[in-house]
């Protein structure tokens, strides 16, 4: 998708000369995205509409709101710029200053009613489902998370998964607004190792349930509590599933998806085997500052915490990385190291003291204990990117079937 938040796409075009001595009524643009409130009053005193708009038609209170200029766009608003005005892509000034947080002037446009329609779209009936056309008679409970239970259940006669988000967290107002904004992300979402998302059901206010596609197999979490030890081709087949959702979640454009809460129970696995990566996006809202909720050790997200995100410092796409490497290390072994500890002293061993899980030889063949120390690196940006990794998983992988192809043969000759 192109970059159109910064920038009026004629003032892209110009050489930095041209558009310091750039005259003309499109100077009001220039201006109004660089916050020259003098020169914006020149060219609204010259007769210039406070609704100019370039070939984008991108206005300059667009301009204005996407780069923070709060005053220019008090001074657009009160000569009369359209609150409203629909650029190339559909977003409004409100739009802009949302996507680029700029709180103050999201409040002084929502005040002279501005709206978003980005955040309208997540109520849009594409993305609602009417609830009578889910079968809850043969409802089975398949399981229970941090935010409620979840069911499946058959909706237009396909079985499908119901995610209840319980009242007592989705009757706040800004949680149930997150969550939704959220979805509408997700619904956007299409990878084979990604969970799909179907849509929300129509419920009384307070009330949040989600459709997902059912995945029969249940979590990597079960999985490997009934199997225990994964053999290293299945390992790091698993693996590179897991790799190709999460690079797909971070490459996503114009910003990356962090997961933030990757665990084996975030992972759930189709009939065919397939490992598909679930829930991304949502522990920021329940775990974040909107909902008080506290990662608990139950549900073992400190197990995977990266330090960083242990020390409350800033994070980026690292931190999924790390995550990965603790999921990796868990189907050598058939589960976590460090069981009886609580995982919360755990996630502080690893922030404070660098505390790594042990890779004996004999359990992790060489290429793969090289990878999860990348991975699990103390220094953020040390951590090799996702398609880096699905290329070094690749060529593991490859030597692997290799060497099993080798012993089949000598048994054959045998
Ligand atoms: N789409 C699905 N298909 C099949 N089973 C699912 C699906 N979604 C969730 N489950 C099952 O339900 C359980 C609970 O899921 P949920 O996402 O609510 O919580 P969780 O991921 O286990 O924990 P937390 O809420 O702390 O992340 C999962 O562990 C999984 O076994």
């Amino acid at each position: 998708m192109e970059d159109h938040r910064h920038e009026s796409s004629l003032i892209k075009q110009l050489m930095p000369s041209e558009r310091n001595e750039w005259r003309g009524p499109y100077r009001l643009l220039f201006c109004s995205s660089k916050g020259d409130k003098a020169g914006v009053m020149q060219e609204l005193v010259k007769g210039v509409s406070a609704n100019l708009a370039d070939y984008d038609r991108r206005t300059a209170l667009h301009l204005a709101a996407c780069e923070g200029c709060t005053e220019i766009v008090v001074l657009l608003l009160e000569k009369g710029a359209d609150v409203n005005s629909l650029d190339r892509w559909g977003r409004t000034p409100l739009s802009d200053a949302r996507r680029s947080d700029h709180k103050d002037i999201c409040k002084i446009l929502e005040a002279c009613g501005g709206t978003d329609p980005e955040v309208v779209d997540s109520q849009v009936p594409c993305l609602e489902i009417d609830s009578t056309e889910v079968d809850w008679n043969g409802k089975t409970l398949i399981g229970e998370g941090a935010y409620g239970e979840v069911y499946l259940v058959k909706w237009r006669g396909t079985e499908v998964a119901a995610k209840t988000i319980r009242s007592s967290i989705a009757s706040n107002k800004t949680v149930k607004d997150n969550f939704l904004k959220e979805f509408t992300l997700w619904a956007k979402l299409r990878h084979p190792n990604i969970v799909q998302f179907l849509g929300v059901l129509k419920q009384p206010a307070g009330r949040l349930v989600f459709l997902t596609e059912y995945l029969r197999n249940g979590s990597l979490y079960d999985i490997l509590r009934k199997k225990g030890r994964l053999d290293s081709l299945t390992a790091v087949a698993y693996a590179l599933d897991i790799a190709r959702g999460m690079n797909y979640l971070h490459k996503h454009k114009p910003h990356a998806i962090i997961h933030r809460d990757l665990t084996p129970r975030n992972v759930l696995q189709n009939e065919a085997g397939r490992l598909k990566v679930t829930d991304f996006g949502l522990s920021k809202i329940a775990h974040g500052r909107d909902f008080g909720y506290k990662m608990t050790g139950g549900t073992g997200s400190y197990r995977y915490m990266a330090p960083e995100v242990y020390r409350r410092e800033s994070y980026g796409e690292s931190v999924d990385v790390f995550s990965f490497a603790l999921i990796v290390h868990e189907m050598f072994q058939g589960g976590p190291s460090n069981r009886e500890e609580e995982p919360e002293i755990l996630a502080d061993k690893r922030a404070y003291e660098d505390e790594r899980p042990y890779l004996p030889s004999i359990v992790y063949p060489e290429p793969i204990k090289s990878l999860l120390q990348d991975c699990w690196h103390k220094k953020a940006e040390q951590r090799p990117a996702f398609e880096h990794i699905i290329m070094r998983l690749e060529l593991i992988q490859d030597d692997l079937q290799q060497k099993a192809i080798g012993t089949c043969c000598s048994c054959a000759v045998l």
